[in-house]
């Protein structure tokens, strides 16, 4: 069973652990309420390489993943502790600006999410309203740049002031990803990003994950573990609120330490 991923597997370089740690994740825990979701997460999240989280609906990956940009900060009865840094300075002091936070570390979601704005407007926005454009050449140049950074530009470069709503699925979504790349994120993190996505359009953003990585570091749930071996280098199993293993995706994928990594990526339970 453990062999059916050898030919899905990333054939990238092997994950190098020596890389630096962009975000790190200490004794993380979240509680919703009476109803504690993390129970004391620790993850190292390296730079310029994809990780994936795996795990069994309701283990706390996408809880997780939005403690890294304070997401959790708009859920009232969200509570975290523990310690989350970026290049070591702690996200959850008080002095950190969170609309700044949440410019460094971009989100791209399950469901294409655009503007009911045009296509230009939707990547412009950030840029905008973050100061990033001195003149209107300056803004127009981000909004291309991150438009075929995103894949979509050849696409869309006869239509940008056409509604971003109109266009297909997979290009909303690769349009959401020229909207996060548009304000020079440093990490991005992606929740599920293929799961409204058909198999054509998830190629598409599988191949862009794997561009976007020499510029970026990228956190990404997903439920798909050919997604996870095609597109990541490190994977972290979560189970019920824990981390029960991480390590290189290969090993994760052809030899896990952990029985119920085992379990899951060979579709045992979840
Ligand atoms: N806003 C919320 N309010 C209350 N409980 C929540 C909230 N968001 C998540 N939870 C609970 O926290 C736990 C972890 O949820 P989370 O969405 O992080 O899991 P997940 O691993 O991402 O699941 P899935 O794969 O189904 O998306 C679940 O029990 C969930 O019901």
């Amino acid at each position: 069973m453990m062999e059916n991923f050898q030919a899905t597997l990333n054939k990238g370089p092997a994950v190098n652990t020596n890389r630096p740690v962009k975000m790190k994740g200490e004794n993380v825990s979240v509680h919703y309420g009476a109803k504690q979701a993390l129970f004391g997460v620790s993850l190292d999240v390296m730079e310029n390489q994809v990780t994936a989280l795996i795990g069994p609906s309701g283990c706390g990956k996408s809880t997780f993943l939005r403690c890294l940009n304070r997401m959790n900060d708009t859920v009232s009865s969200a509570k975290v502790t523990g310690n989350i840094t970026l290049d070591g300075d702690d996200i959850y002091d008080p002095s950190i600006d969170v609309v700044e936070l949440r410019a460094r570390v971009g989100m791209v979601f399950q469901k294409p999410n655009p503007f009911p704005k045009s296509i230009f407007e939707n990547v412009s926005y950030g840029p905008r309203i973050h100061g990033l454009a001195k003149s209107k050449s300056d803004l127009e140049e981000i909004v291309i740049t991150s438009l075929r950074r995103a894949g979509l530009y050849e696409e869309v470069k006869d239509r940008l002031d056409e509604a971003g709503t109109g266009l297909s699925g997979g290009q909303q979504q690769r349009l959401c990803i020229a909207r996060a790349i548009a304000v020079s994120p440093e990490v991005i993190l992606m929740d599920e990003p293929c799961s409204a996505l058909d198999p054509i359009a998830t190629a598409k953003v599988e191949e862009l994950i794997d561009e976007l990585k020499q510029n970026y570091t990228i956190v990404i749930v997903t439920h798909s573990m050919q997604q996870a071996a095609r597109v990541s280098q490190v994977t972290a199993m979560f189970h019920l609120g824990n981390i029960a293993e991480v390590g290189p995706t290969e090993k994760m994928f052809q030899n896990p330490d952990d029985k119920r990594t085992q379990d899951y990526i060979t579709g045992r339970f979840g």
